[in-house]
């Protein structure tokens, strides 16, 4: 029995140009294939895109493709629709991906721009992919909960994402970055966002947990330029300047690659990459000041715009005097992990209660924490 096919858009995303592209070139490419889709729907409301695939999952029996047109928080949406209903797991649900939205970081991680492919043809890639009836790839999720203390395990939340989860800066420019949506539609406003929280330090406890594949968290080796077995329990202290997870991608925008080693080096499993920046490392750190706060700036940009250079960020380390450069032999400035979860404990301030789950905002109550863990649920693919 061949799949039936749901094809589905936000238009409000990105630009909102997504009705137009399918129109103009989605639809007809379906067509032309002699694929019939079973519903063609647009969303109306935020949360609309989960509530239509469940709906559809209801009314279609086997497996099920969805044409999903949007960035990757309406899969978001979709993912924990799909994450908090009791479906038969052993039916597949395949994406094939169109991006109409600001980031699409994983759809920009399966297929990485290049400057020769012209913008359409590369926006249909993975619609291309699932025409050819080529071989999906499972998606890996990372399930995050909350809890309202650190020890007493009382879940008070809990959330799946499919690209990102993350605390410190890159959940403060997620929280702001939405209020200047309307004022900056692209990916610009990341940026403005990163400015206004780039002197922020967050004072928390972290937990790294082991790879299920190999019992070990790995780090990556900035002389063997590889990741390699970390011997013993991996906790982290604060100060974090910087502290994100993420599955299935290795960038979050198309020039963004902040987990390099995700392509470099794929995984074997479930498993999340982890970047970290802790001021401390820098060895001419002495006490948290504002003023050392302030020059530290300097250096947390240094490494978000290396990461914009095909992920370059892994490379940089400090001379003795606390410079940044890619020839020393000093401490790396970002930590690299891959592992299996991750506990972020945020003491005293504010900002540090905050986690970001693919561009949603979550708040860890005071004195609680957060634990994320990545699964790979099987049924869950996508073309790429
Ligand atoms: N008709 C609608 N009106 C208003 N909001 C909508 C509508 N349909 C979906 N949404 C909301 O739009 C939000 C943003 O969508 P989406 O993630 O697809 O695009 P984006 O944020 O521009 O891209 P990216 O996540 O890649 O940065 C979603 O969280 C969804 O809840």
């Amino acid at each position: 029995m061949s799949a039936a096919v749901l094809v589905l858009y936000n238009p409000v995303s990105g630009d909102s140009t997504a009705k137009e592209f399918f129109q103009n070139h989605v639809l007809p490419r379906l067509d032309s294939s002699g694929i019939e889709p079973s519903a063609i729907v647009a969303t109306e409301h935020a949360g609309h895109a989960g509530t239509v695939v469940t709906d559809f999952l209801q009314k279609h029996r086997g497996e099920v493709v969805v044409v999903l047109g949007s960035g990757d928080g309406t899969l978001h949406e979709v993912v924990n629709a799909l994450s908090g209903h009791a479906f038969d797991t052993a039916r597949t649900i395949t994406f094939a991906l169109v991006p109409c939205g600001t980031a699409n970081a994983l759809f920009s991680s399966l297929f990485p721009p290049t400057s020769e492919s012209p913008a359409v043809a590369h926006k249909l890639l993975s619609l291309d992919a699932f025409v050819a009836r080529s071989k999906p790839k499972p998606l890996t999720l990372a399930r995050t909960t909350l809890y309202e203390g650190p020890t007493q395990q009382i879940p008070c939340h809990s959330t799946v994402s499919v690209v990102v989860t993350s605390a410190a800066l890159h959940a403060s420019i997620l929280e702001d970055s939405e209020l200047l949506r309307k004022e900056i539609p692209g990916i610009e406003r990341f940026k403005v966002a990163a400015q206004q929280n780039i002197a922020r330090w967050y004072q928390s406890r972290v937990k790294l947990f082991p790879l299920s594949s190999t019992g070990v968290v790995q780090v990556y080796d900035a002389n063997m330029k590889a990741l390699v077995p970390h011997k013993g329990p991996l906790d982290l202290s604060g100060p974090f300047a910087y502290f994100l997870s993420t599955i299935n991608v290795d960038r979050l925008e198309p020039a963004f690659r902040i987990t390099p080693q995700f392509s470099t080096e794929p995984p074997q499993g479930a498993s999340l990459d982890v970047v970290v920046v802790r001021p401390q490392r820098d060895p001419v750190f002495r006490s948290d000041t504002p003023q050392t706060r302030e020059a530290f700036a300097a250096k947390a940009y240094a490494v978000l715009m290396a990461a914009y250079q095909d992920g370059n960020h892994v490379r940089l380390r400090y001379k003795e005097s606390g410079d940044i450069s890619e020839d020393s032999d000093g401490p790396t400035v970002v930590e690299y992990f891959r592992c299996g979860g991750w506990e972020w404990i945020p003491e005293v301030d504010e900002k540090a209660r905050l986690v970001c789950s693919d561009g949603s905002i979550l708040k860890i109550a005071q004195g609680g924490k957060a634990f994320c863990e990545a699964t790979e649920p099987q049924n869950l693919l996508v073309y790429g």
